[in-house]
């Protein structure tokens, strides 16, 4: 799972390595530090969530460990590739091959059918999409017979399903959800997460999942707590009561 003694020089199993990952936001004159030093691996095949009090630097560690934004300082490591030395159009071109993102408020292109919005991230990357296996995720996500919909006839459950099957298009080795429950009613949030949670472990991804809810953290392998920008502690297997005696201690 994750240790973040682990996160020392080259370990070429982990499937996400931080090192030293530090980001500082201008905010006027002055400065924010979301992130101060954090370094962490996630081996392969992990579900790992990452939780903290509102502030903590929850969505900027998701966001540079998934090559979305850039560090500051330190290193983010793919598999054995190092994002943080190579140029932003070769950031894109990996991102698009090995990551997956599913945001909480969908982020779906509302004139493109279901069907075309799974298939957006093929045709960006310039590939054709795999019929059969474009099939097997509409079926594993549970949206067979919706391919010809548009995003504003689906409900919003629905709507993540098919966020979570373009992100997995790709076929990516590590797949990063922000929230992906947040915007749900408790029962969706558990079918979006049975079918997130599901895929990745029958495709043999590695999850790692930003959420506030402690239930939804407790399905986890491990949690990883953050606050001010700092690591502070990881429960193995731990219980929702477990997770949410954590948080009231890290004041959330
Ligand atoms: N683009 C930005 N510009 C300036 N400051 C930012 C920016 N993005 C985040 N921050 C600041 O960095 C810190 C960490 O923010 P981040 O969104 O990562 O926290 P979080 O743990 O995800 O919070 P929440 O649970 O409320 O979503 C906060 O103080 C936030 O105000």
């Amino acid at each position: 799972m994750i240790s973040s003694t682990m996160a020392g020089p080259a370990r070429l199993d982990s499937a996400v390595r931080l090192v030293h990952l530090t980001k500082t936001y201008p905010n006027g004159p002055e400065q924010v530090a979301a992130l101060q030093g954090v370094s962490l691996a996630i081996q392969p095949g992990a579900f790992t969530a990452i939780m903290g009090p509102s502030g903590a630097g929850k969505s900027t560690f998701l966001n540079l460990a998934a090559g979305l934004d850039t560090p500051t300082s330190g290193q983010v490591i793919i598999g054995d590739t190092d994002i943080t030395e190579l140029s932003s159009d070769a950031v894109t071109r990996l991102r698009r091959r090995q990551i997956g993102f599913v945001f909480q408020s969908y982020n779906l292109i509302g004139h493109l059918t279901v069907s075309e919005n799974i298939q957006l991230p093929m045709l960006l990357d310039g590939r054709r999409p795999d019929e059969q296996w474009q099939q097997a995720l509409i079926d594993s996500v549970g949206l067979t017979g919706m391919t010809e919909r548009l995003p504003s006839e689906l409900s919003g459950g629905q709507a993540q399903r098919v966020a979570i099957a373009r992100a997995l298009i790709t076929r990516p080795t590590v797949v990063f959800a922000d929230e992906p429950t947040g915007a749900l009613d408790r029962r969706t949030g558990e079918q979006v997460l049975d079918v997130l949670r599901g895929t990745a472990k029958r495709f043999t991804q590695t999850l790692v999942l930003v959420t506030h809810d402690p239930q939804v953290a407790a399905t986890a392998d491990d949690v990883q707590f953050l606050a001010d920008g700092r690591l502070a502690g990881e429960l193995v297997a731990p219980t929702t009561s477990q997770i949410a005696a954590r948080l009231v201690e890290l004041g959330r």
